[in-house]
């Protein structure tokens, strides 16, 4: 036998030997999971037998909700142990299967000898609870195995740095318990290894990477020094998946302190939210808070606004905008998604101090009992030192005490009593229960079961008017926010300004809310209304960051005053805001506080793919391909019938094996009018905003909803100059060609997109049909 054969039976030995710990382990916990539910279900059954209830005396009272407590307390203390062995439980199925993936061995300075330390998704420790048999990838001395090749290395703990040389690293396949292949590696994370994990089809839910997580990455993954950690990295680097190890990670490290509801991550696309939605699982953490920036605003938003979406602000950029209206747009989303927009706004607010904030009346049942005018009057009554919020505050206790006094006058009207008519049983019971009480205790009754009867129900009328004054809605957010356009006069006006003017003011009095104003209203909303910022989340993950604007960012930044923010983008696919000086990801806006990894090498697409896209991404970027071979891509010329050619071209990359295929447009209306040619050939998914998941197939959607997803081929389906000419659409064209992992399909009618024509000739292939 061959040392190397010896080498592998000897691991397989000691695989075989975890297996079986890990079968002990499952025995160990099956029997605890087991009385643990048989205790949980008397304590639910026995619940009331076990308490101690006496309701005599006061402190007999006292005594029995104490005792109710500490039972329930009891029952949900056994109910966690009982989901903690099943999270365990579940940890251990997946283990058996591959209980790890490397080996280090590592002799700390000072020491003579180099112990094996086995690193898989968990830690597991031997039946006798003294030995590790596998360490979890997220422990410190795991980032040995990330960060190092043999010779001299490091790792950091909570006690310090651990120095020392690494005498082997060696990386495992291991299938149903057998090892398939593995490699002593000289690089940090061998070729040979990533490879293999890159080669397989695309899935339609996103992997874990712990296996291959590379230097760079891991620096993401447990960076813990920075408030904001900003990474720029170039298509298929990686950013998503390194943004999902990340939150397994901190999770793991504050396990005591860090739980679901800490962590928000806002994605692109709801599309999205589903792809990714399995690796947290997969590492054994629970999913974290998921929504888009779309969803997040419109939760905050009065529910009676029209909030467009980013997609429709996509789609009517892409298609409706042309000629002069085209430059005005334009001038519009740059100013309003813009700091100095934020700056007028906020001159403009402080300008609200001494006049101008707009109310509405208050009516009740059609008569206004309070009008806008007396709320305005004493709202600027009121010490002019004071801030907007704590001034609304004091105006909010008078117009309570306006209400009170109204209940009064209200009490004695006709109507009052026909509703008293309309009400139940249980109300007269109850009207009847107060006054014998009253009985019991007083020498006279003052108020009859009338009167009673007669305040509930003015009470009731006026609940909803007091709970709309304690939320403040008596204030005009949109009347204030519209004078901004209507009134106020503007230094340093932006080109267009007119239009500009117009368009928003014709937008807000119909309700609607541009995508580019939304921010910019929720913004003025919360600084006029008060301090509702976020202090339960922690950690705030941005993916897709280069789409955010500078206003957006102000705004999350105020927002969530005491969250560190994981950031997370590529310039070269910024296709929302023309503007994109003041984005994070450049790298000027680094101070103490900001850490800024690049990350230049592309996993996703084959070496070829990468070579095509290269010439023609948007920032010149260093843009590096990972090793990784395929076919050149294709350019399919054909003479103004697509649709022969395309049905052809999908046909041969469903024979190369390809399952998941994109037919990636650049809008919907494109979408629309290819569907429309395809739909009697073949069976084709339609990808909308609404869309949550898809399944493998023929896929057809807009490049804006491809955004963040990979696909193991992609279809331009029309890259003719007509499509894809200005330099706005380069970050579009580049986006929907890096969604391609193995094989790039494009299709032109002769006269292509200029940007193919920057791409040197040798980088392709030319298919005249
Ligand atoms: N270290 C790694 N090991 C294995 N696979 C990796 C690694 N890094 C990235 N990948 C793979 O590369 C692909 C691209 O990763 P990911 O989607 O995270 O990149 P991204 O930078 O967010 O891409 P984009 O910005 O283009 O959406 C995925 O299939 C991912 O699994």
């Amino acid at each position: 036998m061959g040392e190397k054969n010896e080498i592998q039976e000897k691991e397989q030995r000691r695989v075989n030997h975890v297996i079986e710990e890990i079968h002990l382990r499952q025995k160990e916990l099956y029997a605890k999971s087991s009385s643990l539910k048989e205790s949980v279900v008397n304590l639910r059954q026995n619940f009331w037998e076990d308490v101690t209830v006496n309701l005599d005396e006061p402190d007999d009272v006292i005594e029995t909700q104490a005792s109710i407590k500490q039972q329930a307390e009891l029952l949900s203390e056994q109910e966690r142990f009982h989901g903690k062995v099943g999270e365990e439980l579940k940890t251990l199925k997946k283990m058996k299967s591959n209980p790890y993936f490397g080996r280090i061995d590592f002799r700390e300075d000072g020491e003579s000898t180099s112990g094996p330390i086995y690193i898989g998704i968990a830690s597991l420790m031997d039946h006798n609870d003294e030995d590790f048999l596998v360490y979890d990838w997220r422990a410190p001395i795991s980032s040995l195995y990330y960060d190092y090749s043999s010779g001299k290395a490091q790792y950091q703990t909570i006690d310090g740095t651990i120095t020392g040389e690494m005498t082997l690293k060696r990386q495992f396949i291991i299938r149903n318990g057998g090892i398939k292949s593995m490699f002593d590696t000289g690089v940090t994370i061998g070729d040979e290894f990533l490879q293999l994990a890159l080669g397989n089809n695309a899935s339609t839910t996103m992997k874990s990477i712990v296996a291959t997580i590379q230097k760079e990455q891991n620096k993401i993954i447990r960076d813990e020094r920075h408030r904001y950690l900003v990474v720029q990295g170039v298509a298929g680097s990686g950013k998503t998946s390194a943004a999902l190890q990340r939150i397994a990670y901190l999770m793991y490290r504050y396990r005591k302190t860090l739980n679901k509801n800490n962590v928000v991550l806002f994605s692109p696309n709801p599309l999205f939210n589903s792809y990714v939605a399995n690796v947290l699982p997969e590492l054994g953490e629970e999913n974290i808070q998921q929504t888009t920036f779309y969803e997040y605003l419109v939760d905050k938003i009065e529910s009676n606004l029209t909030v467009e979406s980013p997609f429709q602000h996509m789609e009517d950029k892409l298609t409706g905008m042309c000629g002069t209206y085209y430059h005005a747009k334009r001038a519009c989303i740059d100013y309003k998604s813009s700091l100095n927009f934020k700056q007028h706004l906020d001159e403009y607010m402080s300008s609200l101090t001494s006049g101008g904030l707009q109310f509405k009346n208050i009516s009740f049942r059609k008569r206004v009992i309070v009008t806008k005018e007396q709320i305005r009057d004493y709202f600027y009554s009121l010490d002019p030192t004071v801030s907007i919020p704590n001034k609304l505050e004091l105006v909010a206790k008078w117009l309570l005490r306006e209400m009170r006094k109204q209940q009064q006058k209200e009490k004695n009207k006709d109507w009052v009593m026909e509703q008293i008519a309309l009400l139940d049983k249980e109300h007269y019971l109850h009207a009847h229960y107060h006054m014998q009480a009253q009985d019991q205790n007083e020498l006279y009754v003052d108020e009859t079961e009338e009167d009673f009867l007669r305040k509930k129900v003015v009470q009731r009328a006026f609940s909803i008017l007091k709970k709309r004054i304690k939320q403040f809605q008596f204030v005009h957010i949109l009347e204030t926010y519209k004078q901004l356009f209507t009134d106020w006069p503007l230094k340093n006006a932006p080109e267009y300004w007119e239009d500009i003017r117009e368009w928003t003011i014709k937008d807000l009095s119909r309700g609607y809310l541009a995508w580019e104003e939304a921010t910019a209203y929720l913004y003025f909303k919360v600084c006029i209304l008060g301090d509702t910022t976020d202090r339960l989340v922690r950690h705030l993950f941005i993916d897709e960051a280069q789409d955010y604007s500078p206003f957006q960012f102000a705004y999350i930044k105020q927002q969530f005053p005491y969250t560190r923010m994981t950031l997370l983008g590529d310039i070269n696919q910024a296709i929302y805001t023309h503007d994109i000086k003041g984005s994070p990801l450049i790298p000027n806006s680094e101070d103490g506080r900001y850490k800024r990894i690049a990350l230049t090498k592309s996993y996703r697409s084959t070496k070829q793919i990468v070579d095509f896209t290269t010439y023609f991404a948007p920032e010149g970027e260093l843009i590096e391909p990972f090793n990784r071979h395929g076919q050149k891509p294709e350019l399919v010329i054909h003479q103004g019938n697509v649709v022969v050619p395309l049905l052809s071209k999908i046909e041969a990359l469903q024979d190369n094996g390809h399952e998941t295929i994109a037919l990636i447009c650049k809008t919907r209306q494109e979408c629309d009018n290819l569907l429309g040619l395809l739909r009697n050939s073949m069976s084709i998914t339609k990808i909308n905003e609404e869309t949550r998941s898809y399944q493998k197939g023929i896929l057809l959607l807009p490049v804006y909803l491809a955004k963040g997803i990979e696909f193991d081929a992609v279809v331009i389906p029309d890259a003719s100059k007509t499509m894809y000419a200005g330099e706005a659409d380069r970050a579009l064209f580049y986006t929907a060609c890096t969604r391609a992992m193995h094989e790039l399909v494009i299709l032109t009618d002769g006269k292509s997109s200029p940007f193919i024509l920057e791409v040197p000739e040798d980088k392709y292939v030319v298919i005249t049909s």
